[in-house]
């Protein structure tokens, strides 16, 4: 079974199968050689034919072949070490490189856990195909044949039966192949389910504890556990029968083959150096094969995972247009867009909307209206399935990617905060700012005075700053946002979930940047939008209304019924305070 998509991917791992083989090779003529050397002394002392000279020579033959097979086993196995080192390197760049040209928009094409296990378990399992199952192969093919070419003049007939049984093993190996193939997709299968399911729960471990609900959880994993046990244990049973099947063919084999010589020997038919040679190379025809069949079932584990990793690597990648010029004008446009997550169900129906540079536009609606798709879409992480989104009346999939993600910054309700210091959050946003500006952006959104009573820019964050309070983090985002310095901004609901204090912090902030950068703000605070140049208002997926704050609330449609709903509430809320 050779894969030739595998194949043709990795060259440089290629040539270090070939030098593997070319060692294996090698080192079984370094056997040949020792074995036809000690039956050669044994028939000579058997029939006293052994002069001291011949004595010395073999045994000093002998001593010489043993460190040079020795060393071209070494040898065998440092290629194969370099061909899985190689194999993993260049998997795991192409799948890394492969995400990074998805770009934003990567988990509409791979669900995280399952580009984080690709890139882990299924590495590994092509590694062992290039590493063990490739030259395995080609020696299993290469060692029969020899062995018959040396072996055909001391002994023909037990030569010819010895390579006529060979093929045995891997018909063995075929008839299971086709009953393998479907279990190992589906052993795949709950792999990556298993996988996908504990590593949502542990990130959602605390919210399973808050609500006690981390019992039927356990009991839901410990299911799909059972099912993956289920299948694993089908999947040994296999392993195992086949392995009993070849080591039946394989043992078989080469019994008959020494019958073969033990008759030909007891009739007097051939010396006994003929027959102890063809005796202890029997085994020699079968055993790569028999190898080979071990490796197998971890090569078809190894094929399986390389066609997930192929469909990942294969997986259309948005076009990466030629405009990379900041465009003299960045109006923003969507155009009759029209989207869904899912073919069946349309969240965006034909929005159709304008924001001119400079400008400072709203979009706000219930709850499950479309805002974030609709900022999704405009960040490049989702793409339209009709209607056009235009930057500076250039389609966005014209512009080039790199350039397209420097004009515009996202900024979501819960950015990404990276293991470090407070200092390389910032600088991912502009690598080459001077401390002045680190300070000056912090200022800005008021986490200056907490930087420096702690250390400074070095401030240590944990993973996902979770040392910093939920306002922190969001004002750090902030931030690092205000530091790339973009043309335009969305920010989808940045003060969510953060303190009257940050919220303020934030908003600030925003409003800072109008009429300097074009601004897209999402919030479900519709006091936050009231100085907008334009409020557009989403209802189930279409743009219901839009026009300032002072035209919505004398239209009395959709905003003003939301607007005054949550005056009201507010106004409650201040009076019982
Ligand atoms: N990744 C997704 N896969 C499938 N459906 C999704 C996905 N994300 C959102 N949706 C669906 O799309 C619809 C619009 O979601 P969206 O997040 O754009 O709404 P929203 O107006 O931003 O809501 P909110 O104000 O609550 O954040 C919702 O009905 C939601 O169920």
């Amino acid at each position: 079974m050779i894969n030739k998509k595998l194949l043709s991917f990795d060259r440089k791992a290629l040539h270090y199968v070939g030098l593997n083989v070319l060692f294996q090779w090698l080192g079984m003529l370094c056997n040949v050689v020792l074995v036809m050397t000690v039956s050669r002394l044994i028939g000579g002392v058997f029939a006293g034919s052994l002069t001291g000279n011949a004595l010395w020579q073999g045994m000093l033959l002998c001593l010489l072949t043993v460190p040079v097979r020795y060393g071209l086993t070494l040898c065998a196995s440092d290629m194969s070490d370099r061909a899985s080192k190689d194999v993993k390197r260049t998997l795991r760049s192409s799948i890394y490189a492969k995400l990074t040209r998805l770009g934003a928009g990567y988990s509409e094409t791979v669900a995280t856990s399952e580009a984080v296990m690709l890139a882990s378990e299924g590495v590994e399992q092509i590694d062992t195909y290039f590493a063990k199952y490739l030259p395995q192969l080609f020696y299993s093919l290469l060692a029969p044949v020899t062995l018959f070419v040396l072996l055909v003049g001391v002994h023909a007939r037990s030569a010819i039966l010895l390579l006529c049984c060979v093929p045995l093993i891997p018909l063995s190996i075929v008839a299971v192949q086709k009953f393998a193939k479907k279990l190992l997709a589906n052993y795949w299968g709950e792999y990556t389910t298993l996988g996908d399911s504990f590593l949502e729960n542990i990130q959602g471990l605390t919210t399973l504890k808050i609500y006690q609900a981390d019992g039927w959880k356990h009991e839901e994993m410990n299911a799909q556990a059972e099912r993956f046990r289920k299948i694993t244990m089908k999947v040994l049973t296999m392993q195992l029968n086949s392995v009993t099947l070849m080591d039946l063919m394989a043992y078989g084999g080469a019994g008959l083959g020494i019958i073969s010589a033990a008759s030909a020997f007891a009739k007097g038919q051939l010396s006994l150096t003929s027959a102890l040679t063809i005796l202890l190379l029997a085994a020699d025809f079968f055993l790569p094969l028999r190898l080979l069949g071990s490796y197998f079932h971890i090569a078809m584990n190894g094929a399986a995972s390389a066609e997930k990793i192929f469909r990942l690597l294969s997986a259309q990648e948005p076009e990466d247009g030629e405009k990379t010029a900041d465009p003299a004008d960045s109006t923003l446009a969507l155009e009759h867009v029209t989207f869904g997550y899912e073919k069946e169900r349309t969240i965006l129906h034909d929005v159709t909307l304008t924001i001119p540079q400079g400008s400072f536009v709203s979009l706000v609606g219930e709850s499950g209206c479309g805002k974030s798709t609709i900022a999704a879409i405009l960040s490049g992480a989702r793409t339209a399935t009709e209607g056009e989104v235009t930057l500076g009346g250039i389609p966005v999939s014209e512009w080039k990617q790199a350039d397209r993600l420097r004009l515009l910054t996202l900024v979501p309700h819960n950015a990404a905060i990276f293991k470090g210091t407070v200092e390389a959050n910032l600088r991912m946003a502009r690598p080459d700012a001077a401390e002045a500006e680190l300070w000056a952006a912090l200022e800005q959104v008021n986490l200056a005075d907490f930087c420096r009573s702690q250390s400074g820019l070095a401030t240590a964050l944990h993973e996902g700053g979770s040392n910093l309070s939920g306002g922190q983090r969001q004002r750090l985002a902030m931030a690092r946002a205000l530091l790339h310095d973009s043309p335009i901004y969305v920010f989808d609901e940045a003060t969510s979930n953060v303190d009257a204090e940050s919220e303020n912090d934030i908003m600030k902030a925003i409003h800072s940047l109008a009429g300097k950068k074009t601004v897209i703000l999402i919030s479900h605070r519709l006091a936050n939008v009231v100085d907008s140049d334009c409020i557009y208002v989403l209802e189930a997926g279409r743009i219901a209304e839009q026009g300032t704050h002072n035209d919505l609330l004398a239209a009395q449609g959709v905003y003003s019924r939301l607007y005054n709903a949550q005056k009201q509430l507010e106004d409650l809320g201040e009076v019982s305070a």
